[in-house]
């Protein structure tokens, strides 16, 4: 690719991007968009050093400060210019206190940080109990540091808002280049656990919906990367500007999430978060405190991103705009609209075919991605048409009840689909509109 062809790629790319996030600082956000790349681009490189070097290829212009770094053996520094703290004492900082990405073969999160990110660490960073590929005699839980708790309120308060806090980059080329996967000596954790640990490990988080979609092999990774924290009421799990280590899957508990110390949400089992930092590259959106006493597993940035970002930011990406315009689901965040979106899945039906049937066993609720079908009653033949936009299947789901109507395909149907417990715990405020708009009702 010619210099002028990869500039024109990166002005489309800031000019999608300006567009869909229609920032109301154009110069903070252009400088962020082209630190972001920079950093990202660099990242990759590095990445490809050692491949470059054997085939004789220089990738890196040869300036003092890389050739020093390089001696170290360490990752040199692309630093951003209006850093406001010395990256290199970060960098010392962070490496002695990041075990695991140091012995993952993965840069550390803070090396190749923007200037806007918090130089304070989370009070309660996760030591991780093992890393690389070695079996640590576990038994798999990893309590969080209670003692470090300086109060619910207080620390939500004390949590800063950060210029870029909320603001995401483009997800990085470094784990979406399959063709790097696997050369660069990265090995995911291997954890132990008590049979008592996989039993509950099977009963609950397995049943992920973010896992239902990987191969047997995916799975398997996750699980054994998995680590199992106990966070007592009013931990903070995570810090709001804080890097992103660590994605969570809530097992028994409620967490709740702070931004600029206001409360925006709450999650309980079967949910997970944690996962902005990690896809994006950008500090924590949110500070997560432990509502109650919570029981979570917790993936490591690398393991994530290597194995759940592409599907995650892939969902995320296709379902973003149907969701939108869906007015049922007008009172939710965007935010929301992405938890949702992880969710869902598409089905294709045939004209005739049925997608529900009247007195089976309902499932899944839909939401009509493109084509139309007939809401047909044994006794009163077709009672409604159905377009694009429109939902059905959720009486069953409300009230755990047979379908009460059979939906046909009258056009070649494409729809999305959001099972049970997604339905139950992802449609907040909408479930209300449900109930008053049930059709059966009116
Ligand atoms: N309204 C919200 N905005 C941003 N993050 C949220 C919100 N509600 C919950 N979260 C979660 O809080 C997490 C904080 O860390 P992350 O930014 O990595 O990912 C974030 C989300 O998973
Ligand atoms: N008049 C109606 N009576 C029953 N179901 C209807 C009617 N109009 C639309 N539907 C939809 O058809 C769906 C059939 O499956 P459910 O009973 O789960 O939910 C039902 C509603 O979403």
């Amino acid at each position: 690719m010619s210099n002028f062809q990869q500039y024109t790629l990166e002005l489309e790319e800031l000019d999608r991007q300006f567009k869909t996030q229609n920032p109301t600082d154009v110069l903070q956000f252009c400088y962020n968009y082209f630190g972001n790349r920079l950093q990202q681009q660099r990242q990759y490189l590095w990445s490809q050093k050692q491949k470059a070097d054997t085939l004789g290829l220089t990738l890196f212009p040869s300036t003092d400060e890389i050739a020093r770094d390089v001696q170290r053996k360490s990752v040199p520094q692309f630093k951003n210019t209006l850093s406001d703290n010395d990256p290199h004492t970060k960098h010392q900082t962070l490496e002695s206190e990041d075990p695991q990405a140091k012995s993952s073969g993965e840069p550390s999160a803070g090396l190749f940080k923007t200037s806007f990110e918090s130089s304070q660490a989370s009070p309660f960073h996760t030591s991780a109990s093992s890393s690389g590929a070695a079996l640590s005699p576990t038994d798999g839980s990893q309590p969080f540091n209670s003692t470090n708790y300086s109060g619910f309120a207080a620390s939500a308060a004390k949590s800063t808002m950060r210029i870029n806090a909320n603001r995401r980059t483009s997800v990085s080329a470094e784990t979406l280049n399959p063709e790097t996967f696997g050369e660069d000596g990265w090995k995911p954790p291997v954890h132990q656990f008590t049979s008592e640990q996989l039993q509950r490990l099977n009963a609950s988080v397995v049943k992920n919906f973010l896992f239902s979609q990987l191969d047997e092999d995916s799975l398997k990774t996750i699980i054994f990367a998995l680590e199992e924290k106990r966070a007592p009421q009013g931990t903070e799990i995570i810090r709001q500007g804080d890097e992103g280590d660590f994605f969570y899957v809530v097992e028994k508990g409620t967490v709740d999430f702070f931004v600029n110390g206001q409360k925006v949400n709450s999650s309980g089992p079967g949910s997970s978060f944690g996962e902005l930092a990690l896809m994006y590259n950008s500090p924590r959106a949110a500070t997560a405190i432990a509502q109650s006493d919570c029981i979570l597993w917790a993936l490591d940035r690398m393991t994530f991103r290597r194995i759940l970002l592409e599907g995650t930011s892939k969902k995320r990406s296709m379902y973003e705009n149907f969701l939108k315009e869906i007015p049922l689901l007008k009172s939710l965040s965007s935010y929301e609209r992405s938890k949702l979106a992880d969710a869902l899945n598409s089905e294709v039906y045939a004209v005739g075919q049925n997608v529900v049937t009247e007195g089976e066993a309902g499932e899944n609720f839909y939401f009509i991605e493109s084509g139309t079908a007939d809401v047909i009653k044994s006794d009163e033949g077709v009672v409604s048409k159905l377009n694009k936009g429109d939902y059905f299947g959720e009486l069953a789901l409300l009230y755990d009840s047979p379908r009460k109507a059979t939906v046909k395909a009258t056009s070649p149907l494409k729809v999305v689909t959001l099972g049970k417990s997604g339905f139950q715990r992802l449609l907040g405020p909408a479930v209300d509109v449900l109930k008053l708009q049930d059709p059966t009702k009116h």
